[in-house]
């Protein structure tokens, strides 16, 4: 494995990947894949490094996901657990960072609810000139980069299994559906997918998609693919991909649906709508699911259709890449 072109001590946002970022990415963790693959799934790696688990926000996959990367890269891992912490008594969220630092921590993984979180972290570790990397594990509405990453490699896999490569996506028809207002999946998705050159389509109600959310994209991005529909039907035709979002209730100040039973039957994915797709189409969710609201269960569960299982399995690969990364690729 190759990390000539590797640069990046923190992964905080996709906006900062090049086409070779993503491939390198992709090229990684297809090796790990293969290593999971083996009777013994563990590497040496990582060994004697210190990768510390800081989620201030709950979370199943992505946590757990971290820590079995790290394990199976032979790092030691730290579960940092904030209602039994002592940010209950009153420590500051830097304090704590400050405290996982001065246990020898070499990789801190980063989830909070406030976008921009994982950058002042970043930020603080570089001015201590401490070498810690940080890795933003989902921070508000902004980003989660290696949902986007693992997003694009079960795409790029189910393109080319044996190489996935970013090239793979140019032209093929993606579209994110549901409340993309809210989705900082949708927002580390669309760095990724217009880097690729894939026709990117959002549909959602325009309380969760509006017409100005183009206008919201930072100003590198290739905005020109990208097309909004507050209709779905439209957006579904002859589409490759769709990827399905949660409600992000928890971010929703005010009411915003009429009701969750009108919402299924406006944008929920069906077997019958997917019908309009390309007949190979295959559907993700970054998860967690709400059943019957944003998917309908029949989908969900259809090995034919749902790249679900799929994307919490690569997640590992994808998160064994990363910490491989920026661990140094010294393996
Ligand atoms: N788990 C993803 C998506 C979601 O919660 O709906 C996130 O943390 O952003
Ligand atoms: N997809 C995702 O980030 O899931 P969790 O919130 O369970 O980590």
């Amino acid at each position: 494995m190759t990390t000539a072109s590797w640069t990046h001590r923190h992964v905080l946002s996709l906006a900062e990947f090049s086409r070779e970022d993503y491939d390198t990415v992709l090229t990684t963790a297809a090796s790990f894949r293969e290593v999971l693959s083996r009777r013994t799934k563990k590497v040496p790696t990582l060994q004697g490094q210190v990768v510390t688990n800081l989620f201030f926000e709950p979370s199943t996959r992505t946590r757990s996901s971290f820590e079995l990367a790290a394990k199976r890269l032979s790092a030691d891992i730290l579960n940092f657990a904030p209602g039994s912490s002592s940010l209950t008594k009153g420590e500051t969220i830097l304090d704590t960072a400050k405290t996982y630092l001065a246990m020898g921590t070499d990789i801190m993984v980063i989830r909070h609810k406030q976008a921009g979180v994982p950058q002042s972290i970043a930020a603080e570790m570089d001015r201590l000139q401490s070498g810690v990397s940080v890795l933003n594990a989902g921070d508000g509405q902004h980003e989660h980069p290696s949902q986007g990453l693992l997003d694009l490699f079960s795409i790029c896999q189910v393109l080319n299994p044996q190489k996935p490569s970013i090239g793979d996506l140019r032209g093929k028809k993606v579209v994110i559906v549901g409340d993309i207002l809210h989705s900082r999946v949708a927002r580390s998705n669309l760095w990724s997918l217009t880097a690729a050159g894939a026709a990117v389509h959002l549909a959602g109600p325009p309380t969760l998609l509006p017409r100005e959310f183009a206008q919201f994209l930072p100003p590198t991005a290739d905005r020109s693919p990208l097309q909004i529909h507050w209709q779905l039907e439209p957006a579904l035709a002859d589409a490759d991909f769709v990827m399905t979002l949660r409600l992000q209730q928890e971010r929703m100040s005010q009411h915003l649906l009429p009701s969750l039973r009108e919402y299924h039957q406006r944008y929920g994915i069906t077997r019958d709508r997917l019908r309009l797709c390309q007949p190979q189409v295959r559907v993700l969710h970054p998860g967690p699911t709400n059943r019957g609201v944003e998917l309908a269960s029949d989908v969900m569960d259809d090995p034919a259709l749902s790249l679900v299982p799929d994307q919490v399995t690569s997640g590992i690969a994808v998160r064994m890449a990363l910490l491989y990364l920026i661990g140094g690729g010294k393996g």
